[in-house]
């Protein structure tokens, strides 16, 4: 996907000397280079050579796989005037691009976010900035606070996995998290355009890689961590050191920390920053302790949405909604409540806002409405063990006849979760479709074959369970095993806009494939 950076850009560029950024932050010239001149003059800050525009710091980092350094060349014939680099990044500079002005840092990574909120004038200080952390609910939560803050400023800015919107403006994310130097521009051109509040999906990933680096926000949130993303932090415990980052007094000024699993608990009492805690499951022991806590939740049976009572620290009982099915989006609900609230939001104001937040694109969303031979058809972004469980817990009650779910697993990550995937589908739906998500460079029948696996421990004999070797055939195939009694829910992909296959990414949406389908089943039922 080409990164939306050069789209995103503030109108009226900063600019701002070299010298000036060698002064004022922990950069020097490197040894043995161009002199300083007075005039050398920046406008704009890139990590990667092809987002580079002319007047841009390139900032080359020691990355996982190759040095950043080797393509300064290449940022440099695309206008920029000077390299950031570290140590070994200088000899790789100097013998791809003689002559160019190279400065040189410590830790470059951790550089990129304070050396662009430099250059934009630290812009997120005319915002107010909202950051949502944790495995599961974080787009949802991100969502959810937007309309909260939407009640009391006029524009908000909303970035994360689906899109990166400022105002009515939007356009495709490339990640959970942007990369520093497009974050602080994202910020610069929100604040230009007169935004009030901006909210960001932090990812953990995002966390460890200092993508959230020269911002500090004003409010935080954590809703949960659950199994994920193991390939990359090693075990749960670096995982959640991870997460805790977004904490740290540099980087929130207070946060919000839902406490019904241990890690939450954990981290409320480990932070050094202001938190409050809420517990949104009814009745729970943390319930007692929490400065918030879910009193009463009516999880709505038609399947839109959770009436709920939210007990606020004073003790006054607050009604609330949520405007998606299942208990994890009163929690996620609860925990957008309370960080509007503590983003300036009154509180009943923060309540109604989220209760009538609009639908979120692949998150329970309803794609495919129950009637005329066709079963309720939703989609959904679950693609973890425990978001599983959760997502097909939250249809059942609205499915009057047999509970079907097209599914797989991701290619290239965590391979011990496919058969947990399987055993949970194979417990919790009645009938089950196993196709392929994102292969990436995987062969997709080794990753089928492992659900498969997981399925078999769960349904020896294998009844109702199939399997289809692309994901459009599997959404045609449950279509065609249905009828308006069931429900089909496609989870794993969400909103996603393309299907990553060996090294390709094809252009592939489950709403848009579910919506074709349909349609041609409906012609086939004519
Ligand atoms: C594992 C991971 O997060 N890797 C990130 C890391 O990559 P890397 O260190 O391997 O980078 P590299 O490929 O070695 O390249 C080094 C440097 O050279 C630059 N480069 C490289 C090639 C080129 O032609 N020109 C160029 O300038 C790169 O931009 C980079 O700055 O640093 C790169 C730039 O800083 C990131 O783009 C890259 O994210 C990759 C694309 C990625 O897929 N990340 C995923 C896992 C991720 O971040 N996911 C989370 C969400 C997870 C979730 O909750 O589901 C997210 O926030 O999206
Ligand atoms: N609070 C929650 N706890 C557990 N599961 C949840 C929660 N909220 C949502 N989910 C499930 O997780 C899926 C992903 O939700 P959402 O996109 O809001 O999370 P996310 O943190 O943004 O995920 P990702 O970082 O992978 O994009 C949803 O489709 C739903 O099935």
């Amino acid at each position: 996907m080409t990164s939306p950076l050069g789209r995103l850009r503030p109108e009226h560029l900063p600019a701002r000397r070299v010298a000036d950024l060698v002064r004022d932050l922990d950069v020097r010239p490197a040894a043995g280079g161009e002199p300083l001149t007075s005039d050398l003059v920046l406008t704009g800050v890139s990590m990667a050579s092809a987002d580079t525009a002319p007047g841009d710091l390139f900032v080359a980092v020691p990355g996982l796989k190759v040095h950043g350094a080797r393509f300064a060349a290449d940022a440099l014939a695309r206008g920029a005037v000077a390299v950031l680099t570290d140590a070994a990044g200088v000899e790789l500079v100097r013998a791809g691009a003689p002559g160019a002005v190279v400065l040189v840092g410590d830790d470059v990574r951790a550089l990129a976010g304070p050396v662009a909120a430099w250059l934009h004038g630290d812009p997120a200080q005319h915002l107010v900035t909202v950051g949502v952390t944790g495995t599961n609910g974080k787009t949802t939560t991100t969502y959810f606070v937007d309309a909260a803050l939407r009640a009391v400023h006029e524009r908000t800015a909303v970035l994360g996995t689906v899109e990166l919107r400022i105002g009515d403006d939007a356009v495709e994310s490339p990640r959970t998290t942007v990369e520093a130097p497009v974050l602080q521009s994202l910020l610069a051109l929100a604040a230009e355009r007169g935004a009030g509040a901006l909210t960001t999906e932090v990812s953990s990933h995002a966390l460890a890689l200092g993508r959230v680096g020269g911002l500090r926000f004003d409010v935080v949130g954590f809703t949960n961590l659950q199994r994920d993303h193991l390939d990359f932090h090693g075990d749960m415990e670096g995982y959640f050191r991870d997460k805790a980052r977004l904490f740290a007094p540099g980087q929130a000024a207070r946060g919000v920390v839902v406490v019904d699993d241990e890690w939450g608990r954990r981290l409320a009492r480990e932070v050094q920053i202001p938190v409050e805690t809420v517990a949104t499951h009814v009745d729970a022991p943390e319930a007692q302790d929490a400065d918030w806590a879910v009193v009463e939740a009516d999880v709505g049976l038609d399947g839109v949405g959770s009436r709920f009572v939210l007990r606020g620290p004073d003790g006054a009982l607050h009604e609330a909604a949520s405007p998606l099915p299942g208990l994890v989006n009163v929690s996620n609900a609860a925990l957008a409540v309370v960080l509007a609230h503590a983003a300036g939001v009154p509180l009943d104001a923060a309540a109604a806002a989220v209760g009538r937040a609009h639908e979120i694109p692949g998150r329970m969303e309803r794609v495919v409405e129950r009637g005329d031979g066709f079963p309720l058809c939703l989609v959904d972004y679950a693609h973890t063990p425990d978001a599983l469980v959760l997502a097909l817990e939250a249809v059942r009650p609205i499915t009057p006849g047999r509970l079907v779910i097209v599914f797989g697993s991701d290619g290239d990550r965590d391979r011990g979760k496919r058969p947990m995937m399987g055993e949970i589908a194979a417990r919790l739906a009645d009938v089950l479709v196993v196709t392929d998500e994102n292969p990436r460079s995987e062969d997709p029948a080794t990753v089928r074959a492992a659900i498969l696996d997981g399925v078999r421990s769960v349904r020896p004999d294998m009844a109702d369970v199939h399997e289809a070797t692309s994901r459009a055939q599997a959404i045609a195939d449950a279509l065609r095993l249905t009828t308006d009694e069931d429900t089909i829910i496609i989870t794993g992909k969400g909103h996603e806009p393309t299907q990553e296959i060996a090294g390709v990414f094809h252009r592939y949406n489950d709403r848009d494939v579910l919506l074709a389908a349909r349609a041609e089943r409906q012609g086939q039922l004519a």
